[in-house]
């Protein structure tokens, strides 16, 4: 196949400088356009040097035109933009990997109340399909507009999916308490975010209820055939890349021979045996963020403390790579027929 022609809205944002940097590696794709409205007429290599060498393209005001003229798009901007402009695209043909909320949920109510503003094209909501390949590979492959999932619902999804699939834990009382490096946050200034605020400090925030709930119990609810209910805390750290949720779940039948130890590990084992950005880790393995950082890679341990009646599930991403940009370069990767590990391949970098 000849080679893609892509361009990315909201590039000097953290996922959109990560969409360069994980595509400046991939042979199959030849970025033509990034938009900036603040930077339009920048050099991308002025403004992030460590792409010197890789780019000679300039920042570019967001132009329909120039959009259109490529075969994918990728919007890493704020939630309500993608929605205002992609209608235009997918009417001209072009293929759309949204890495904001806009087309995450599909029933609009919900979206709106959660995101405080009328959504802008409901009927593109329902035809979106959501990006996590290990649900919807076969749907992926045939879409024209992708939902690429929150960082926290990846982590969160990844994690309890073998479990409800099976049947093993209740769907109410589930369990996330998850955290965040602060890239999670965007590259906007916020005070909370400063140095002085954030570093040598732990947090909680949004524990009264935070937007990437619906879009979490969605998932999960289809993977259980039943709605689910989630109590999830998300906790901000200071470091920059990396989540590592913490989930919790009562097993329905404590004595059950799926519910030993054993088996729940052989059943994550089974479950993501040919996912090859899931990796089930060896019973008793505690996963670190920086195993994953800078890669496409969920890792997980699932364990059964004490023998007792609650299951609990380790994940770790890195929420720009699998939570946001590499997970989006492979769901385009699905997309267009491509072997789904081009250009994600590397391993993390360490220490
Ligand atoms: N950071 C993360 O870990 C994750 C983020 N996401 C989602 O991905 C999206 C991007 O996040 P992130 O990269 O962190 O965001 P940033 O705030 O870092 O960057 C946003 C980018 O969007 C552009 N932008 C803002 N408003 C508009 C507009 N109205 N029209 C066109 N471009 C616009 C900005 O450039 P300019 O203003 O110059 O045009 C900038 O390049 C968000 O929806 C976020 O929720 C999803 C998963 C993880
Ligand atoms: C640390 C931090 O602030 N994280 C962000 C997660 C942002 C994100 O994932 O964006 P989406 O809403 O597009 O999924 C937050 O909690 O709002």
């Amino acid at each position: 196949m000849s080679v893609i022609k892509a361009a990315i809205v909201g590039g000097t944002g953290y996922t959109g400088v990560e969409l360069l940097r994980l595509l400046s590696g991939h042979n199959g794709v030849e970025v033509r356009a990034i938009t900036s409205r603040a930077e339009s007429g920048t050099p991308v290599a002025e403004l992030f040097p460590s792409l010197r060498g890789h780019y000679d393209l300039k920042f570019t005001a967001p132009d329909v035109e120039e959009l259109a003229a490529c075969d994918v798009v990728f919007f890493a901007t704020p939630h309500g933009v993608a929605q205002a402009q992609v209608p235009e695209l997918i009417a001209r043909g072009v293929r759309v990997i949204d890495l904001s909320a806009d087309f995450r949920l599909q029933d609009i109510p919900t979206w709106e109340a959660w995101y405080g503003q009328q959504h802008g094209c409901p009927e593109l909501a329902a035809e979106a399909v959501y990006g996590l390949p290990e649900v919807n590979r076969t749907q992926i492959a045939g879409a024209q507009l992708i939902a690429c999932p929150g960082c926290y619902p990846t982590a969160i999804q990844l994690g309890f999916l073998p479990l409800l699939e099976a049947g093993l834990i209740e769907t109410s009382g589930l369990i996330a308490n998850a955290a965040s490096g602060a890239s999670g946050a965007g590259r906007q200034g916020k005070t909370d975010l400063l140095f002085a605020e954030n570093n040598d400090s732990f947090r909680a925030y949004a524990a009264g209820g935070h937007r990437h709930l619906p879009e979490i119990e969605q998932g999960l609810g289809r993977a259980a055939g039943t709605p689910v209910a989630l109590t999830f805390v998300p906790h901000l750290l200071p470091m920059v890349r990396g989540i590592h949720a913490t989930l919790y779940a009562k097993l329905k039948d404590p004595a059950a021979a799926g519910a030993t130890q054993a088996a729940l590990q052989s059943q994550f084992e089974q479950r993501y045996a040919s996912e090859p950005f899931v990796d089930v880790m060896p019973a008793g393995s505690h996963p670190q963020t920086r195993s994953v950082k800078g890669t496409n890679v969920c890792r997980l341990s699932v364990m059964r403390p004490q023998d007792r009646d609650t299951v609990v599930v380790l994940s770790v991403i890195d929420n720009l790579a699998k939570g946001a940009s590499a997970q989006a370069i492979q769901n385009m990767n699905i997309m267009f027929g491509l072997n789904e590990n081009q250009g994600l391949e590397s391993p993390a970098l360490l220490p």
